[in-house]
């Protein structure tokens, strides 16, 4: 008779809305056993061990010296770990760089988690981690997750910036989410709306989503005008709230407008529309504040498409300060 699979032994909370499982192509996953409301948490967990130290300097001497000081009880669970075809791990360094998560950036820790690491990835997920620098970290769903269906979340941020092949070099492995498939219409447009929103980030903040301002012949913004505009912190308000709500609406589009980015981003929103001084400006962008869905925002925002503002010069200069910017 063939044994359990050693994560059948692994201690999940009672109260938890999940169970591990096998995940087709995936290993095991963590699937939802109950509908799990929009925003609602799935999972708080505090780590078996916290390395302090930059991922890349942790040693396999750091790993074995934090599992030695475990309680035997913890040491098993941690001896539970497989890899993806369910074999133990042949180095220690794979079972915690499988299973670890970064805690705090300022100082550098990284803690090992045996429940959070049981999460599939997905570009399009239905959870998230928010960056709370400290520890236990937390798991909240980002969209309602039906009974049955895998919970996942997406391993690296900027994925809402890559195309597919893009995020493909970055993986390990080949995710088949919904964004990932190819040739379905959804995955085309996926490219699509992933490049819009790399390029929307550009012209707002100056830069690519990791800081690099691109050579001349940049991928992301072709029009050289458009892209020195962009960099030198030139663009008028009106384009500013456009290109904001445009972001807001392809991210929905796509899937990944969760609160936490709704949280983080919808302020500055509000603040570009109060910088409007040209009265004919702040009525529409009052009016465009005013509606209910990020797609009816920015139908009412885009007449203001080409219209300059009394402030733009004054904004402009402001933000060129704030960047360090010297002409
Ligand atoms: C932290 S583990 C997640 C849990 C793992 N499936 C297990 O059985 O323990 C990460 C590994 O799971 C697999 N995996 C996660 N998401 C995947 C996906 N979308 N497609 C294919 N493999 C995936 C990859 O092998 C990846 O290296």
């Amino acid at each position: 008779m063939s044994q359990p699979h050693p994560y059948r032994s692994l201690e999940v909370p009672s109260e938890a809305p999940f169970a591990l499982g096998p995940s087709q192509g995936k290993g095991w996953g963590a699937f939802a056993t109950r509908r799990i409301e929009r925003g609602a948490l799935i999972l708080r967990e505090k780590p078996l061990f916290v390395i302090r130290k930059p991922h890349e300097e942790i040693t396999e001497q750091d790993i074995w010296t934090a599992f030695e000081q475990l309680l035997p009880g913890e040491k098993e669970q941690f001896l539970y770990l497989r890899d993806n075809d369910s074999r133990p791990f042949v180095r220690i360094t794979d079972a915690f760089a499988e299973n670890s998560f970064s805690t705090s950036a300022h100082p550098p820790m990284r803690g090992m988690f045996l429940l959070q690491s049981r999460f599939d990835h997905s570009c399009v997920p239905n959870s998230k981690i928010p960056e709370t620098g400290g520890e236990p970290i937390a798991r909240f769903a980002t969209r309602t997750i039906e009974a049955g269906e895998e919970i996942t979340f997406c391993y690296a941020t900027a994925f809402m910036c890559k195309t597919r092949n893009e995020r493909l070099e970055e993986l390990r492995f080949v995710c088949h989410c919904k964004a990932c498939l190819p040739g379905t219409p959804f995955q085309q447009l996926s490219d699509l709306r992933r490049n819009l929103i790399r390029g929307l980030q550009y012209l707002t903040l100056g830069h690519d989503f990791n800081g690099v301002i691109q050579t001349s012949a940049s991928p992301i913004i072709f029009d050289s005008r458009l892209k020195q505009a962009a960099e030198s912190f030139s663009i008028p308000i009106s384009s500013r709230l456009i290109y904001n709500l445009l972001f807001m609406v392809l991210m929905e589009d796509e899937g990944l407008l969760d609160d936490f980015i709704i949280k983080r981003t919808a302020p500055s929103v509000v603040m570009t529309t109060t910088k409007f001084q040209t009265e004919s400006n702040v009525k529409i962008a009052r009016l465009a504040m005013a509606q209910d869905t990020w797609l009816g925002k920015f139908c009412v925002a885009f007449r203001l498409h080409g219209r300059r503002d009394v402030a733009d010069d004054a904004i402009a200069e402001q933000l060129r300060m704030l960047h360090g910017f010297s002409v």
